[in-house]
């Protein structure tokens, strides 16, 4: 098979080209990154490694392609000895490190076009050839010059010649839709040696099939290239290389007869007997019908009766008796916890891992955030559940949250200055739940614990009796709420300025800024969610209260409408990100949001956040095909419209659909493309302080193999040893944002919850 390499500028698009590169052409494709350090100082090493290839595809990334640091290997290819010459398509950042090797000068574009998708122009001949007009998405702010008149149109024939300036270089693609920017050239070759590249990115979702297909037209004329050269086929991909291979870029009863039902007893061989076995256990269940009258509220109210440690709840949000979104908000899972239930934590700052149970420490180690996160798949690999319904996604397993620091370790970004030990990993592992169906308006009450059948007969009983749901409701006095420190208008719209700086001189292409609010507020926490859950219905309603011996407690309150990832028992993920938002109001119809929602801005950030969720599921080992059934959707919430994208993709064995999630932290949508430098970038102007679990995702996986974890925004937390509430909110700033209307959205984000507080 032949063999291209891949060379990764720590793009947010790159394993989308890897997936386009495998599909049409059929060849395996290794990955180095631009720094790496076998053959960035080592010219001899990395020609060697060279000739162990069939071509070279020179990706796109963020920062300017006359800085070393930011295309370090690929500035290499332009100089190659003729005995290691080999084909090469460099895109974006590579298209224009090409063109500045020999002669070209890069400029700023007067209006970056960051997710802007148009028609671009070509010569129909080369890697265009017999190819109709594309239509590609644009991610750069800096292009090329060759030094010709700017007054070039599609019909003057010296579009399609080299100029004096840059005489190597054969223009074969330009994009004349923009008139402020004029003509951007957006293919070109060398004339000589084995080199093209396209200043579009092919492997976006909204470039069109002859954006797409100009990757073989490319590996032909490669092919025939190296035929010419190797004439008795001594392709290159027959001779051994010895250094490891690189992998892609971190590449019952449906309807219940009522009251009655429960799985067939099996307990007896149920092993929950230590925490380190990995049998599977059984589900103990029974099925109660609510549809009378039971609120999610009442049945909390009741589990809270019947333990003094709180319940967790993961709630979907209901109006007029209906999910508020059906798709992402069916069940709400009632996580039963208490003093034998096992937490997991660990804090990047003191960079501890713990698991203790019973006030028992079953794992006290040094770990990095990779061991934590090994650590916690190993302990759902080790703790499976069988025989729960087949209706419900959660039968028990663990619940709890991945703080944004979290994530920043797993793509080596540094967390910010923190001087407190905070977790930023916390799961407890939930062995007793009520999930609530809130379409067949079923309760199923089940247990993990062996033994554990009257846990299961007095829950159903006190969900069941009328006076279980007499627990006071939130009081409605007034409480003592101070703002403690807030963000101000004009250093937020300075950050906003700061961010586009970044974006024009194309080391990012949008950026997630954000910002939070700290309050005093002694209202009960559970008192504040019941408020939250009127005031703001979500299909990610959250509360949580932790607490164990050994650590601070925390307690947090959320209203999210968004799901970061969601993969079922048989391995299909589904990522669902918001961005694109319009506040609701009088004015507001839902047709003028969809026009606001559909403009270049708003369907430009949207459709960065789904191209880089495309590459993160493409990263993840097993995957099968990732497609976006839906894009760029109107979803409608209690104060906002937002525009939703869904990816999806199949996960097949061996490889594990929770690697989906742990792949891809943090959550691109808080971030921004590309994520490694966005998020670096954001610490820098966010004033090095730390998101927390603002930014982060929380939710469960469940013993039976699936999960499903939210954005955690709308939200707000509080450690209990701080005594205050963090409510974060930010957006996404592109080239093309306002600052006072990104003010605006911020305020918006936080409006219901602040509201909530103030009450
Ligand atoms: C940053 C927040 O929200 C994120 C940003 C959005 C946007 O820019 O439109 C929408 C949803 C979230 O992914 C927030 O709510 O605080
Ligand atoms: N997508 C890219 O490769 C971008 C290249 C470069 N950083 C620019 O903004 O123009």
């Amino acid at each position: 098979m032949s063999r291209v390499l891949f060379i990764d500028a720590y793009d947010s698009f790159s394993n989308n080209i890897i997936s386009l590169i495998r599909d049409h052409l059929l060849v395996s494709v290794e990955v180095i990154k631009i720094d790496d350090l076998r053959f960035i100082l080592n010219d001899d090493a990395f020609h060697q490694y060279l000739d162990h290839f069939d071509a070279v595809v020179a990706g796109p990334g963020p920062g300017h392609p006359s800085n070393l640091n930011d295309i370090g290997l690929i500035g290499k290819l332009w100089h190659l000895p003729d005995e290691h010459l080999l084909p090469v398509l460099g895109i974006c950042l590579g298209f224009q490190s090409l063109a500045l090797a020999f002669g070209a000068d890069i400029e700023r574009l007067k209006e970056p076009r960051h997710g802007m998708v148009t028609p671009i122009t070509h010569c129909r001949r080369d890697i265009f050839e017999g190819t109709n007009d594309i239509i590609a998405t644009q991610y750069h702010s800096l292009h090329i010059q060759l030094g010709k008149t700017p007054f070039l149109d599609e019909a003057s024939a010296a579009c399609w010649t080299p100029s004096e300036k840059c005489p190597a270089l054969i223009p074969l693609a330009w994009d004349f839709s923009d008139a402020r920017n004029g003509p951007v050239l957006s293919a070109l070759r060398h004339e000589m040696k084995p080199y093209w590249g396209v200043q579009y990115h092919p492997e976006s979702v909204c470039t069109d099939e002859n954006g797409r297909n100009m990757i073989e037209r490319w590996w032909q004329r490669a092919l025939r290239w190296n035929n010419s050269r190797f004439p008795i086929s001594s392709s290159p991909s027959t001779a051994s290389f010895d250094s490891a291979p690189m992998t892609p870029v971190d590449a019952a009863n449906p309807h219940p007869d009522r009251k009655v039902l429960s799985n067939r007893l099996s307990q007896a061989t149920s092993s929950l007997k230590s925490l380190d076995n990995n049998s599977t256990m059984n589900v103990y269940w029974k099925a109660f019908d609510i549809s009378s009258a039971l609120e999610t509220i009442d049945i909390v109210n009741a589990a809270r009766m019947s333990s003094k440690y709180k319940p967790i709840l993961l709630e979907s949000g209901v109006r007029d008796g209906k999910p508020l979104n059906s798709e992402t908000g069916r069940f709400s899972i009632i996580a039963v916890h208490d003093a034998e239930s096992a937490h997991i934590r660990f804090s990047t700052k003191d960079r501890h891992l713990v698991n203790i149970k019973d006030d028992n420490i079953i794992a006290s180690q040094e770990s990095t955030m990779a061991g934590a996160i090994e650590y916690v798949e190993k302990f759902v690999a080790d703790h499976r559940a069988q025989a729960g319904s087949e209706n419900v996604p959660f039968w028990g397993g663990l619940v709890g949250f991945f703080s944004y620091e979290a994530g920043l370790e797993t793509i080596n970004v540094a967390p910010p200055f923190c001087d407190s030990a905070r977790p930023d990993v916390w799961f407890v592992f939930v062995e007793r739940s009520i999930v609530i169906d809130h379409i067949t308006n079923t309760a199923y009450v089940q247990t993990i614990r062996s033994d554990d059948i009257s846990w299961v007969d007095s829950m159903g009983k006190s969900i069941l009796a009328p006076n279980s749901t007499t627990q006071a409701a939130a009081s409605h006095s007034k409480t003592q709420c101070e703002i403690r420190s807030e963000p101000n208008q004009d250093v937020y719209c300075e950050q906003v300025c700061a961010c586009q700086s970044r974006l024009r001189r194309g080391s990012s292409y949008e950026l997630c800024l954000t910002d939070q609010t700290l309050l005093q507020q002694s209202t009960a926490p559970w008192d504040l969610y019941q408020k939250l859950r009127r005031a703001n219905p979500a299909p990610f309603g959250a509360y949580l209260d932790f607490k164990d011996q050994k650590s601070a407690g925390l307690s947090i309150v959320g209203s999210s409408p968004e799901r970061f990832v969601s993969w079922s028992r048989q391995g299909q993920c589904q990522f669902r990100p918001i961005k694109g938002t319009v506040r609701k109001g009088p004015e507001m119809t839902r047709a003028k949001a969809e026009e606001i929602l559909n403009s270049d801005k708003e369907q430009a950030e949207n459709l960065m956040i789904v191209d880089l969720i495309r590459h993160d599921l493409n990263g993840v080992p097993g995957i099968e095909t990732v497609h976006v059934p839906k894009l760029m959707c109107v979803e409608e919430y209690e104060t906002v419209f937002q525009l939703v994208s869904v990816i999806e993709g199949q996960v097949s064995a061996p490889g594990s659909p929770m690697a989906a999630l742990t792949r891809s932290l943090p959550p691109g949508s808080m971030t921004g493309a590309p994520k490694k430098r966005s998020c670096e970038l954001l610490k820098e102007i966010e004033g090095q302080r730390s998101r927390g679990i603002y930014s982060g995702v929380l939710g469960y996986m469940d013993v039976g193999g699936g999960g499903d974890f939210s954005v955690v925004i709308r939200t707000a937390f509080k450690w209990a040893n701080e005594d205050v509430w963090r409510i974060g909110a930010g957006g996404a700033v592109t080239a093309l944002s306002e600052p006072e209307a990104e003010w605006e959205e911020m305020l918006t984000k936080r409006e219901r919850l602040l509201d909530v507080f103030k009450l």
